[in-house]
């Protein structure tokens, strides 16, 4: 018996050429775009609620839309589409609320979508009455791939079908104003999947639609019309697109009357770029939705258009400073997550995981410290986080990618110690070790915590040895003793030496007084020393590292503590080092990662 094949068997061709055929370029040789500069905010218009909200699983609630719309003024829209009226009931009441309960700013323009169909036109007008700015879209497909199989149109009556909608439109408008409606109207027309329509043809429906929307007037004196020229579905390379525009904008009649605008898909995955492009053409306007939400693979992310702009030093005349609320309000109103590398909102992107990433980003912020005059430039960071609202915490995230700049800059923005570059490795080596064992991310907390325990840092850190009382005298060598008593695992011990200065001195006494608290006889001798101000003004601390080596085994061991007092912090970071010098390398390991995951891994 015969069986059928599966409708899901795959169909995955060796060579495509047959079933697919290249997009056909324009023939536009003198194209200038390519030279040209984004110098300039577009007019943009949001098409959150009517694009994005078309395509989403469950459209939004009336309170949803009513947030979204809310948002979209606060980050300073002015050309809101706000819905398509004649759609349904819900849609219909949606836009009169908006238009009745005064929720449109006067500087605002709500935007309605509408089809050429006479009766849809007709609803739409009476969804929008008396609002005090309209622009009223209308669009009908004018590509081959609509008129062949959808329409079963030519081109004359497609023309002809957009010339009969836009008379419908101005017989709408006029009647409007002689009734004495207090409406501003400005008609948007697009010819849908622009980008797939013979490029000569677009121009000449167009044509034809402004010469029905002006007929007998002063174009001077009325608004012009928008031609909004979709990318309804992308099919090429983003410079087609813009060779697409730049003909429309030299091919139209009286261009000055016009405002051209850009609708961009994502389906390639260039919505952003060829919309870029598309302004670099010519074009003034753009459409699209926050985060890209949209049919099928989303229209284009007019967050990340503004913020490429924002960071070639163009204001975008668009506020996106609070990012995260934009993105909180769209993603609990869409119910789709912004993906963790989106450009510029996602959650990763500001972040580094691996070291040499790390490192310059690390040394970026450095430069910038000693002068933030300078225009931004940072490795790694092409815009600084700051200015969207975003904090440096996640800038640097660790894991076993990373490397010893990164987790010094994580030391130093939570304890504010700047650890020296020859101490750097010995502390990555701990965290190193930590994240192997667990193979997940250290946190900035995990890394504080594993510096507390490795060099005893703070009140609750004791090591084997703490500072109880200490003196210094001098003698008439210049030389100092140091006479102290230091508390060896809860016991007093009196110790005393000379040395060259403090640190010297605490040393002698220290290898004096070995082995104590049950450890073994060591000689310590200081290999690196360093010291930094923490802090400022009154509350200004001194932070000493030390690294002692033991002479009998030849091990390096680090040490850390800070004080109000410069020598009490010395001494105690000789104490630190010496605690770690008093046990062994292994069980030091185990401690530390006891103190950081305990039970977690
Ligand atoms: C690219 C874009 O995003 S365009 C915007 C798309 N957005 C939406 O469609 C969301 C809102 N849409 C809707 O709610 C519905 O589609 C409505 C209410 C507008 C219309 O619904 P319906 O009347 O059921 O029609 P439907 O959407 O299925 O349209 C198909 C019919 O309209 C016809 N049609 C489309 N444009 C026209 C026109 N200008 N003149 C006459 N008929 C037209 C089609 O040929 C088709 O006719 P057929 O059923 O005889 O084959
Ligand atoms: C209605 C039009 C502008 C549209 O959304 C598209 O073509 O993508
Ligand atoms: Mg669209």
């Amino acid at each position: 018996m015969a069986t059928s094949a599966p409708v899901s068997a795959a169909t995955w061709l060796k060579d495509p050429s047959k079933k697919y055929l290249p997009f056909a370029s324009v023939n536009l040789p003198d194209r200038t775009w390519p030279d040209k500069r984004i110098t300039k905010a577009p007019r943009w218009a949001s098409s959150d609620l009517r694009d994005g909200n078309q395509a989403l699983v469950n459209p939004m609630t009336l309170a949803q839309k009513k947030r979204v719309f809310d948002l979209l003024l606060k980050c300073g829209f002015k050309e809101i589409e706000a819905g398509f009226p004649s759609a349904s009931e819900t849609e219909f009441q949606w836009i009169r609320s908006l238009i009745e309960q005064n929720q449109t700013p006067d500087d605002v323009w709500l935007q309605v979508l509408t089809p050429a169909r006479g009766e849809l036109i007709k609803r739409t007008f009476e969804g929008v009455r008396d609002a005090k700015n309209v622009i009223l879209h209308m669009y009908n497909a004018a590509a081959p791939v609509f008129r062949d199989q959808v329409f079963g149109n030519t081109q004359q009556q497609t023309i002809d079908l957009a010339v009969k909608h836009v008379k419908i439109v101005r017989e709408q408008v006029d009647a409007a104003i002689a009734r004495g409606d207090r409406t501003n109207w400005q008609f948007e027309y697009s010819p849908e999947a622009f980008s797939q329509t013979e490029p000569d043809f677009a121009v000449r429906l167009c044509d034809a639609v402004q010469e029905a929307w002006f007929a007998g007037r002063d174009k001077a004196n009325e608004r012009p019309i928008i031609f909004n020229l979709p990318a309804t579905v992308e099919v090429a390379t983003p410079n087609n697109y813009a060779d697409q525009i730049e003909y429309f904008c030299r091919n139209i009649k009286d261009r000055q009357h016009i405002v051209v605008s850009l609708h961009t898909h994502n389906d390639r995955g260039t919505g952003v770029a060829a919309s870029e492009l598309g302004l670099m053409a010519g074009a003034d306007r753009v459409e699209g939705c926050l985060f890209g939400n949209g049919e099928r693979t989303g229209n284009v992310d007019l967050v990340t258009l503004a913020l490429n702009m924002y960071t070639q030093g163009v204001s975008p005349e668009l506020d996106f400073s609070n990012l995260e609320e934009c993105i909180e309000v769209i993603t609990a109103c869409s119910d789709i997550p912004v993906h963790p590398r989106a450009p510029w909102a996602g959650e990763l992107v500001f972040t580094a995981f691996s070291g040499s990433h790390q490192d310059a980003i690390k040394k970026g912020f450095g430069h910038r410290q000693k002068d933030a005059s300078q225009p931004w430039s940072i490795p790694y960071l092409p815009i600084d986080p700051a200015d969207i609202g975003m904090t440096y915490e996640a800038v640097i995230r660790v894991n076993s990618q990373s490397g010893k700049g990164g987790v010094a800059y994580l030391v130093q923005r939570s304890l504010g110690l700047d650890l020296p570059k020859k101490m750097q490795p010995a502390f990555y080596q701990v965290v190193q070790a930590i994240s192997e064992r667990t193979a997940k991310e250290i946190t900035g907390d995990d890394i504080e915590k594993a510096f507390r325990a490795t060099y005893y840092y703070g009140p609750e850190h004791n090591g084997q040895f703490t500072l109880v009382d200490y003196s210094f005298a001098t003698g008439a060598d210049g030389k100092k003793t140091f006479t102290g008593t230091i508390d060896v695992n809860g016991e007093h011990k009196h110790i005393k030496g000379d040395g060259n200065g403090p640190v010297s001195a605490l040393l002698d006494a220290l290898n004096d007084a070995w082995p104590v608290g049950g450890s073994k006889q060591h000689h310590l001798s200081v290999k690196e020393y360093s010291e930094h101000a923490l802090g400022a003004g009154s509350d200004v601390r001194a932070a000493s590292y030390v690294q002692l080596v033991d002479t009998t085994t030849g091990r390096a061991v680090w040490g850390v503590s800070s004080s109000t007092d410069v020598t009490e912090a010395s001494l105690k970071a000789v104490l630190s080092a010496a605690s770690n010098a008093a046990v062994d390398a292994e069980r030091r390991y185990s401690e530390i990662e006891d103190a950081v995951i305990g039970g977690r891994v």
